[in-house]
């Protein structure tokens, strides 16, 4: 979190505007987390059921003309083949490593986990989504700093043991880090 904020505050800064989609471009780390997210933590378990209109193979695997194909979106993810250290949050793995060209997206195309799938029946909104997520967890780095709230210690994230989300309520306390003339009065 420290280290996207550190990135909000190089490409934007703090003193004149909150981060515009124009931004976007520029905010590889941030779209780093936000991918790690979509990785390790997806919102549902499957994708939406497909049927194969013809024989086809996929990684490998022989898939029958009329076979129902599910893909489990936790189980890609989260798969240790693919993925090292399969199951610690590391945006690092989605950098590539070289510096102002390592642009990072949200989609994924070889389906080594689902953000907005692939193909035909892929999100028509790629791109909208990338752009809301993006700038949802920027703005809420870039206008806030998050802590714990009461006397807990940490912001508890621990994972439920028999669904995807969360186990208790996620609780955390925000401080404002802007001037405060650049939040919009509602
Ligand atoms: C972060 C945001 C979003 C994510 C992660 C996401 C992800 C997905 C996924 C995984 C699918 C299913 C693909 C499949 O069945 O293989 C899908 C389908 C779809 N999404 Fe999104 N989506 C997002 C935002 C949006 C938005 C904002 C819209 C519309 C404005 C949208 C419209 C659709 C539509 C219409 C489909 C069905 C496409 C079809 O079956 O032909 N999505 N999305």
């Amino acid at each position: 979190m420290a280290k996207a904020t550190k990135e909000i505050d190089l490409v934007v800064g703090k003193e004149n505007r909150m981060v515009q989609e124009s931004d976007i471009d520029k905010l590889n780390y941030v779209k780093a987390c936000a991918r790690e997210a979509f990785r390790l933590h997806p919102l549902l378990p499957f994708n939406a059921p497909h049927v194969a209109t013809q024989d086809t193979i996929v990684g490998g695997y022989f898939i029958p003309k009329g076979s129902s194909a599910l893909l489990s979106r936790y189980g890609l993810g989260r798969n240790p083949k693919t993925w090292t250290n399969s199951l610690k949050f590391d945006p690092e793995r989605h950098l590539k490593g070289d510096g102002d060209n390592d642009e990072v997206v949200l989609t994924e195309h070889d389906l080594r986990f689902v953000s907005f799938s692939t193909g035909r029946r892929g999100c028509i909104a790629a791109m909208l989504g990338t752009c809301m997520t993006t700038m949802l967890l920027a703005r809420l780095l870039q206008c806030f700093a998050w802590s714990p709230t009461g006397n807990a210690k940490f912001v508890d994230l621990t994972e439920a043991d028999d669904q995807l989300s969360l186990a208790t309520p996620l609780k955390a306390f925000p401080v404002t880090r802007l001037t405060p003339d650049l939040y919009p009065v509602i």
